[in-house]
């Protein structure tokens, strides 16, 4: 199977003590792949690892390619996007300004006008609200933001961190439609951090699962919402009830 992203041995650390203990970790192309864990696992972190934004060490692959140690400018540029966990819009800026300067990486490579229509044809609330300041959207609305942004750089692999967070349990929904659509349609492979594991493990293929730093579990969504230890720990108790049974 060939893989987007490959993290052999990465440890990673904010400058004292390292948080990732040497994890393994892959996600393969044109899937979604689910990061679980509880608050403080390592979640962030993995993914600051991957972009670059953090000291790293071991080797991340990105479509084969050694991308460790790289600048993440570099790393934006040769196809990866990251969604960070605040959504990480521009406020004072509007829908418009945010889009453009998703863009940015993609200049060479892409299609603005493309890209938009696509991004559009996503979130059509985000069409409605081009000329509104970002800061004046709904919780919902900058998390589509942030998401349309990112596909706005034509990325190979998306980084999202925790996109349901905050959100009102009809707008996780529809939220999570229009990721599945994107994962099925636009060609990108994404790694998803979540606290909602159940929710993360029903658009995922695949998934891992991080304990303090270190990878404790990799599988399929199915076989990890069939494992009955995981399934106590992440699922809730109607989830354990089903698993394994
Ligand atoms: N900027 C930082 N400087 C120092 N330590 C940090 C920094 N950011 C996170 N940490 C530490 O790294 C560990 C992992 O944090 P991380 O945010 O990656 O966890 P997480 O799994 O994403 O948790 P959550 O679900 O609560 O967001 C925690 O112990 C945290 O205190």
């Amino acid at each position: 199977m060939k893989h987007a992203l490959e993290l052999n041995n990465v440890t990673a650390s904010y400058g004292h003590g390292s948080i990732l203990h040497g994890i393994d970790l892959a996600v393969p192309e044109g899937g979604v792949t689910a990061l679980l864990g509880a608050n403080g696992a390592g979640k962030t972190t993995t993914l600051r690892a991957i972009c670059g934004m953090i000291e790293t060490h071991g080797e991340v692959r990105l479509f084969g390619e050694e991308i460790t140690g790289k600048s993440p400018e570099t790393i934006a540029r040769m196809g990866v996007a990251h969604v960070p966990d605040g959504r990480g819009t521009f406020t004072s800026l509007t829908v418009m300004d945010n889009l453009r300067l998703g863009a940015f990486t993609a200049k060479k490579r892409g299609n603005f006008q493309r890209s938009l229509d696509r991004v559009f044809d996503y979130f059509p609330r985000l069409k409605e609200r081009v000329g509104q300041h970002a800061g004046t959207l709904s919780g919902g609305e900058q998390q589509m933001l942030a998401i349309g942004r990112a596909l706005m750089a034509e990325p190979r692999l998306i980084l999202l961190d925790e996109p349901s967070i905050g959100l009102a349990p009809v707008i996780v929904k529809q939220l999570f439609e229009i990721l599945d659509q994107i994962a099925r349609d636009a060609g990108v492979s994404m790694l998803l951090v979540e606290q909602n594991s159940n929710l993360a493990l029903k658009l995922a293929s695949n998934a891992a699962l991080l304990e303090v730093g270190n990878l404790v579990a990799r599988g399929t969504a199915e076989e990890l919402s069939q494992n009955q230890e995981i399934a106590r720990a992440y699922l809730g108790d109607v989830a354990a009830e089903g698993a394994g049974a």
